[in-house]
């Protein structure tokens, strides 16, 4: 690894020299954690997004993750979803699918994904209530400071534009307070209609991790990573992930944290 670095307020920051020493990293620290949590609560709950995140999750499909880690104790959800059919090229659910769920012995019953027969808002509904009646059996845990489920992990990518999740830059979406499960139907990414995780529930996970690769990301992962970015920074989702009580910790390749101060200290 180049660089890991603690930050005070914006968590650990680990900088990679090759996107294979990122996934080999990140097949780690995701089953590190599934053992911590399947030895203290009997399950392990995560939360996948989309993107360029699920195939460097590639390395928990092979040794020695394959024999290691208990896949029958992991309930699967979307920290955000395209509200298109499951079979088709845009969902999140399928991207896993194909290359990563199709390929772990996990429970068919464990896979929480959306309803794709419903309205963006109706799905938005009907999500949050199935996590309602999951926390209620402590499949999902519950917040120590409010009533928000406390996810073992949500992994999130992050756009050039600093989105995550489907939260995107100054969009009313941010500022939900008591949703947990909301929609949208303006995305700026293609397609238009998600559904997201909001900031309170992201912020209530147990752990959160942001994997961002490439040099298109570099400026955006130093304004919601750096300290003194001013106001640019302050308005960015990705700079909004702040857990409450959960730690966050960041996976960057080398381009991805070429802009940030430390990377530049690290690299003289
Ligand atoms: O459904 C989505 O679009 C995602 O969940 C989104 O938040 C994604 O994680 C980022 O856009 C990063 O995507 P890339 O890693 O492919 O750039």
């Amino acid at each position: 690894m180049a660089l890991l670095e603690s930050k005070k307020d914006r968590g650990e920051v680990r900088i990679h020299e090759s996107l294979d020493e990122l996934s080999t990293d990140l097949a780690d620290y995701i089953a590190e954690l599934s053992e911590a949590s399947v030895k203290e609560r009997g399950v392990f709950a995560i939360a996948l997004s989309g993107g360029s995140l699920i195939g460097l999750m590639r390395n928990l499909c092979g040794a020695p993750y394959n024999k290691t880690v208990d896949w029958s104790k992991w309930y699967i959800f979307w920290a955000d979803e395209r509200v298109v059919a499951k079979n088709h090229v845009d969902s999140n659910y399928k991207l896993a699918k194909d290359h990563l769920l199709s390929k772990l012995p996990i429970v068919p019953s464990h896979v929480h994904s959306i309803n794709d027969s419903l309205t963006a808002e109706e799905a938005a509904n009907e999500y949050e209530f199935v996590i309602r009646q999951l926390v209620r059996t402590r499949v999902v845990n519950v917040s120590d400071v409010s009533d928000c489920p406390k996810f073992d992990l949500i992994l999130l990518g992050m756009g050039p534009d600093g989105h995550v999740a489907s939260l995107f830059p100054n969009h009313s979406v941010l500022e939900e307070k008591n949703e947990w499960v909301t929609f949208i139907t303006t995305s700026p990414k293609p397609p238009p209609e998600r559904i997201t995780f909001t900031l309170p529930v992201i912020n209530c996970a147990a752990n959160v991790a942001v994997v961002v690769t490439g040099g298109g990301k570099a400026e955006a992962a130093r304004l919601a990573i750096d300290d003194d970015v001013g106001p640019e920074g302050l308005v960015l989702p990705a700079r909004m992930i702040q857990p409450a009580v959960g730690k966050l910790v960041w996976f960057l390749d080398n381009q991805a944290g070429s802009k940030l101060k430390s990377f530049s200290q690290f690299s003289k």
